[in-house]
Order: C-alpha cells, then sequence, then structure tokens
C-alpha cells in the first residue's frame, strides 16, 4: 500500500518520498492530538479515522437506521457521502455536504460508534477511503486509529501504538469535557465508559484494535503531550534518515 502511495503522488523523480506513519492505541491516550501536532511538525498531511466512523454512526442515527442491526448498517453503508480535510492546523468533516465535526462528538454518537465500526460492510467502505487519501498526501500523512498498522496501512514506514494507564486516560478525558463546560464529570463513569468501548474495539471480528508486530508501543502516562509528539518526531526523522 505505501508503495502505491508514494507512485501515486510523486510530482517529480527529485521529490522527497512521502513518508505514511501510523498511530494507533485505545481511546484516550492521545492519538488525535500527537498526530496532529507531529504532522504540523514535519508538514506532512493528518487524518483522524476515529472521525470517520463516527461520521457514518452520526449518518445511521439521523437517518433512523438501527446501529444494533448490522444487517441494516451493512445494507446503507454505502449511501453517505463522507469527505476528510487532511490540513492538521484545520482538520474537516463533512457528511454530504455538511459539516459534522460538531454532531460526531455527541454521547450518542460515541455510545453507538462502536457498534456501527464493528459491521466488516462499514469498514470496508471506510478503510478504501483512508487509503486513497493517504495514497494522494503529496509529502506523507499521519494516520491515526484502532486499526492502521494491522490493516490499513501495513506497509507504513513508522507504526506507533499509544496506550496510557485508564487514570491516565480518564482524568485526561475529565478535564477535556470540563473544559468543554461540562458540569459535574465523573472521573469513575468516564474510566468505565472508556474501558467498555476499548472492550467492543478489541474484540470484534473484523479488523479489531490491535498493536502491530512491528509497532513502536510508547506509554503516555507519565509523559506530557509534548514530550510524546517528541518521541514520535524522532521515530518519524529516524525512520527518514535510515532510507
Ligand atoms: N501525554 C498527555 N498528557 C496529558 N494530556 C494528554 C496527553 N495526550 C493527550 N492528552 C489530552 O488527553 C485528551 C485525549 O487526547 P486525544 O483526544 O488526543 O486522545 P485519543 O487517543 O485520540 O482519544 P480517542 O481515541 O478517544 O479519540 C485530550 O484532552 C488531550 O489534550
Ligand atoms: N481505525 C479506527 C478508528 C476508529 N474506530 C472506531 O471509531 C470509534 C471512535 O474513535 P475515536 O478515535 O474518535 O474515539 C472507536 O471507538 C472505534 O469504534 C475504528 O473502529 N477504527
Amino acid at each position: 500500500m505505501a508503495a502505491t502511495s508514494r507512485q501515486a503522488s510523486s510530482v517529480s523523480p527529485d521529490a522527497p518520498v512521502p513518508v505514511i506513519v501510523a498511530i494507533d492505541g485505545p481511546s484516550g491516550t492521545g492519538k488525535s492530538s500527537t498526530s496532529r501536532a507531529v504532522a504540523a511538525k514535519l508538514g506532512l498531511s493528518y487524518l483522524d479515522t476515529g472521525a470517520q466512523y463516527r461520521a457514518i454512526t452520526w449518518w445511521m442515527l439521523t437517518h433512523g437506521i438501527d446501529v444494533d442491526d448490522a444487517a441494516a448498517v451493512a445494507a446503507a453503508a454505502d449511501r453517505p457521502e463522507i469527505l476528510s480535510g487532511t490540513d492538521p492546523a484545520d482538520p474537516t468533516i463533512t457528511v454530504d455536504g455538511t459539516d459534522a465535526s460538531g454532531p460526531i462528538r455527541t454521547q450518542e454518537v460515541t455510545a453507538a460508534v462502536s457498534a456501527v465500526s464493528a459491521v466488516p460492510e462499514v469498514r470496508a467502505r471506510i478503510t478504501e477511503l483512508q487509503r486513497a487519501i493517504a495514497a494522494g498526501a503529496p509529502t506523507g500523512i499521519v494516520v491515526e486509529g484502532r486499526d492502521i498498522g494491522t490493516t490499513v496501512l501495513p506497509d507504513a514506514d513508522l507504526k506507533v501504538f499509544l496506550t496510557a494507564s485508564p487514570e491516565a486516560r480518564a482524568a485526561r478525558r475529565g478535564g477535556e469535557l470540563k473544559g468543554n463546560g461540562e458540569q459535574g464529570v465523573d472521573l469513575e463513569a468516564t474510566r468505565e465508559a472508556l474501558l467498555r468501548r476499548d472492550a467492543a474495539d478489541s474484540t470484534r471480528k473484523t479488523s479489531p484494535l490491535k498493536k502491530a508486530d512491528d509497532a513502536v508501543e510508547v506509554d503516555t502516562t507519565e509523559l506530557t503531550l509534548e514530550q510524546v509528539v517528541e518521541c514520535v518526531v524522532t521515530l518519524v526523522e529516524e525512520k527518514q534518515q535510515a532510507r
């Protein structure tokens, strides 16, 4: 896959070879924040694949599809048009031409997304979009999600698997919710919700959340976001120098 990306996006024989970075991990480990910052620092595109699964879930919910009916979800999987903007300074997501960046972050979507993303027809559709976006990224791309290193871009130049303790993840998510004006955030309930989503995402049959054998695992529990970003930037630069 990465080889196809390089051929498709090379503009001249002297142009730098695009670099493909896959960042996976459970919820709240810092994938989005890290990936955006790394992409911005290195002049790469950025793709939030969770946003795509959230977008198709939002479309199902707003079109009256029962998200627990896998056959109904599968039958509708091709219907929404999902477009992702990959500028790390301003990532966007639209569904049928409508900005979906707000609605995809609601609790209703978060509660339904694991069921929708477990449907093989949904994964096939979204994986195809992801590969096309990666292939078209002129300088390369940082793609973050759950199955990027294992399934979507198995030939990525660098694979990183971020982890953090459930307590650290709940505290981070809780801080984010408070920052968004939510009152009375319950950290224990937040922790349980994260772990429930991880369990669903890790145990589905098709393309579960999993560390690729050749991924570098980074435990972010005791690291600041800046330290994680620096660590990943260094890993990318080492790969580029080794070429
Ligand atoms: N190393 C870190 N230290 C402290 N806070 C962090 C760190 N990394 C990320 N955060 C904060 O944790 C929260 C969750 O981060 P982020 O959304 O990047 O995680 P994620 O892995 O993409 O989550 P999800 O999979 O649920 O989308 C954000 O508020 C972010 O600012
Ligand atoms: N590669 C991926 C990315 C995400 N998912 C599913 O989407 C959910 C939301 O992801 P966030 O990163 O926005 O929290 C996630 O819980 C998975 O169900 C996926 O399956 N594969």
